[in-house]
């Protein structure tokens, strides 16, 4: 969209995927089916190997295959991270540019806050001058809930590391708040919505090619001169474009180094054992992958929530969908997340006391934690056919013990789910955690950045792949380390970057 500003750049978006539209589509755009859309044709329905930290489990691993990608089906919550993250963003890749503050322009110009459908006050919820002027649309719930007053009265009781922050994108990374979602005009914003389709229907310099797999690019006269692209719409019908003045792989952090591995860009061993031909060693391609593992832990509770009732009985839920279809209004157009913290952890106990701090610096998080209105299971979880819960998700570690021990808790819990009813040794909760962790679908660092210099990269400051030129990456796939916010975020503020430096520098 940025690039085709300039109408003098013809843009070419090549996408394996489906449209975003059409009747099965609604599970895309409807905020209460967040999520929803993993698992059916718009998803790549990757799984995992087995894992080993997780007792050899496999899990489902989805990623978008559809126009607007994985931000076409994730769970919407969009949060930074600490302005460190983007400091050490900086500091990896030798270049100034990529701190918090150069960034500035670019994180006000792709994303705007928006009022939700029922335009409520929310006056102390967040920040306005955080905010932008950009395509992408944030806002708050509509659905504020009795959960949601519970978790800001047990963070007031508990006090210490556990402080309100107004505005989580703000650059200050810690503490809970009221959690900001990609939904404006009660809908679900993404990169398509919000860029792609828009700069379709305006301009005549950017093309779209559906169904389309990218099998690999390649050079014409010189190998590591990338400016073609050999693509397929079927098997065996491949196709080669040729003559880009760049291009640009923007295929997630599972599809970029599939492409570049594809293309001979990697360890020369892994591509020996592939039959592929190496082109450019680069021994980064697809290592250091970093995720966010997830569990969650449910208590019965003594209230009932509003989206229970609408998850639980079928004439609710088809009235919420059919006042959604007719008016983009009502209780689904609103996400299932309202709240969200982060916090630090101990740093005199395990792991921190025997490891490095891997987070980006002190004021960044090691866990975050979010409250559901509802029974969320852990994969393979039954869900109880009766019974009004409560899940609490934590990314890594479980301080929910605290948090149910509040009396604004106590005075509703009734128990936790049997699952997690005993845990109470180190061994217990880790087992647990063994037994019962998702993946928060956060995949990043497959061709990270790194400076000029570095050999530890695959890409360098410009997002140039190292050793090649014609070629480049902008997507998760570049970051270098797991974010302290949810990555879609700082997707949204790299692809912005980027867009000018693909103006200002060739590759
Ligand atoms: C279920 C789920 C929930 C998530 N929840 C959140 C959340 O709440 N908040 C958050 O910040 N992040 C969340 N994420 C992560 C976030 O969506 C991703 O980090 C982000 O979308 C990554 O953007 P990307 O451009 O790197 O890749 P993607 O968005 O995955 O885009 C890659 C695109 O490339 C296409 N592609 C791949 N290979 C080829 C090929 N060979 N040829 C042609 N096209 C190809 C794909 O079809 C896709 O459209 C979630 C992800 C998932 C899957």
């Amino acid at each position: 969209s940025r690039l085709t500003e300039d109408p003098t750049i013809k843009v070419l978006v090549i996408e394996a995927g489906l449209l975003d539209t059409g009747t099965n589509a609604t599970v895309i755009h409807i905020p209460l089916l967040s999520g929803q859309g993993v698992g059916t044709e718009y998803d790549w329905q990757y799984v995992t190997t087995p894992q080993v930290g997780l007792n050899g489990q496999v899990l489902p691993y989805p990623r978008g295959f559809v126009t607007g990608g994985s931000s076409a089906l994730n769970a919407m919550v969009y949060a930074r991270g600490p302005s460190e993250d983007f400091d050490r963003l900086a500091l990896v890749s030798g270049d100034d540019g990529w701190n918090w503050t150069s960034l500035q322009p670019y994180i006000l110009k792709n994303e705007r806050h928006v009022p939700d459908w029922t335009n409520r006050n929310v006056e102390g919820e967040y920040t306005p001058s955080v905010h932008g002027t950009g395509p992408l649309m944030t806002s708050l719930t509509p659905n504020q809930t009795t959960l949601d007053h519970l978790v800001f009265e047990a963070v007031h009781e508990l006090g210490g590391k556990f402080v309100y922050n107004q505005d989580m994108n703000s650059g200050d990374g810690l503490g809970f708040g009221w959690m900001q979602s990609t939904v404006g005009n009660g809908a679900r914003s993404d990169s398509s919505t919000a860029f792609l389709t828009p700069a379709l229907n305006l301009r005549s310099n950017l093309d779209l090619l559906l169904q389309t797999q990218v099998i690999k690019v390649a050079g014409t006269t010189n190998a590591t001169d990338l400016r073609t692209v050999e693509i397929a719409q079927h098997e065996n019908g491949e196709m080669v474009f040729a003559g880009f003045r760049e291009v640009i792989l923007s295929a997630g952090s599972v599809g970029t180094p599939q492409l570049l591995l594809l293309s001979g860009i990697g360890s020369p061993d892994d591509l020996d054992q592939l039959g592929i031909e190496p082109i450019l060693n680069l021994p980064n391609v697809g290592k250091n992958m970093q995720d966010q593992p997830m569990v969650s832990i449910q208590y019965s509770v003594n209230f009932t929530s509003p989206l229970q009732n609408v998850l639980t009985n079928a004439t609710e839920l088809d009235d919420t969908l059919a006042q959604w279809e007719t008016s983009q209004t009502g209780f689904a157009a609103g996400n299932i997340l309202n709240t969200l913290g982060f916090f630090r952890l101990d740093p005199s106990i395990p792991p921190l006391s025997n490891h490095p701090d891997p987070s980006a610096g002190p004021q960044s998080p090691h866990i975050s934690f979010a409250f559901v209105d509802s029974f969320v299971s852990n994969p393979n979880q039954d869900v109880p056919a009766s019974g009004n819960w409560i899940t609490g998700s934590i990314v890594v570690q479980s301080p929910t013990i605290n948090f149910s021990d509040t009396s604004a808790f106590a005075a509703h819990i009734i128990a936790p789910h049997p699952d997690a009813a005993n845990l109470t040794s180190n061994e217990e909760i880790e087992e647990y955690i063994r037994f019962w962790s998702n993946t928060l679908k956060h995949p990043v660092s497959t061709a990270r950045i790194s400076s000029l210099n570095s050999s530890n990269g695959v890409v360098g400051p410009n997002l140039c792949v190292n050793g090649a030129s014609g070629l480049r990456v902008v997507d998760a796939s570049i970051l270098p380390y797991a974010t302290g916010g949810f990555p879609q975020a700082q997707v949204y503020i790299i692809a912005e970057r980027a867009s000018a430096l693909i103006y200002a520098v060739s590759c």
